[in-house]
């Protein structure tokens, strides 16, 4: 993907994909792995959206636009601080991540790819959580690939969790000249 010849001097790892995808999951072994911040994007959620979803209905544009400005916001502090960190957001749309990449050169988008068989089976599995498998569907069809263009890598998401951060963390230090952690 995108390579620059100007390093950023802070990384925001931003986690995307569909629900079931393994954001949080991939995101905290990242955390442990690289001892960095992690904020888990389905907490910046209005109750609003949250209950929205709860019952079954999809996010809509409009719903999601004060959720990706304030992750934006968030993006922006951490550069000011000049701290590297790990957010979980679901990013599904090419104009999502534009929000979030606009000003932002830190951003870098790790996307775990998974086959619906395999999302469909995590989803049936997963308890406690507000998200109904039903919104699986919507989830795809929304879902714009990341391109080129695009800062960040698409790895395999069906093996174990190591394989899948072990496969980002390298495409990731590879680009941005960090030393891999052990
Ligand atoms: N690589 C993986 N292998 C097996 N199960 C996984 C993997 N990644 C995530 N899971 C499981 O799939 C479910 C969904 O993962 P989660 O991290 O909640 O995804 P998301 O945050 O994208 O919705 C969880 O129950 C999690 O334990
Ligand atoms: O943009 C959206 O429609 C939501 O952000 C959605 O993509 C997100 O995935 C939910 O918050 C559910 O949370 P999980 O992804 O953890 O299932």
């Amino acid at each position: 993907m995108e390579t620059t010849d100007s390093i950023p001097a802070t990384t925001s790892i931003v986690v995307m994909g569909v629900s079931g995808s393994g954001k949080s999951t991939v995101a905290n072994e990242l955390a442990r792995r690289l001892q960095w911040e992690f904020i888990e994007g389905d907490d910046l959620h209005p109750p609003e959206n949250v209950e929205k979803m709860r019952s079954g209905t999809p996010l809509d544009d409009e719903d999601r636009w004060p959720w990706l400005r304030r992750m934006a916001e968030l993006i922006g502090e951490h550069e000011a601080a000049g701290t590297s960190f790990i957010l979980t957001c679901s990013a599904l749309k090419r104009s999502y991540r534009d929000l979030l990449c606009d000003g932002h050169p830190s951003v870098w988008f790790a996307h775990a790819d998974t086959s619906e068989e395999v999302l469909t089976e995590r989803l049936a599995q997963r308890k406690g959580h507000y998200m109904p498998p039903s919104l699986l569907r919507s989830q795809l069809d929304t879902l714009q690939p990341l391109g080129d263009d695009e800062p960040g890598a698409v790895v395999p998401g069906e093996g174990s969790v190591e394989e899948t951060v072990g496969e980002m963390l390298s495409e990731l230090c590879d680009e941005r000249k960090i030393p891999l952690p052990r």
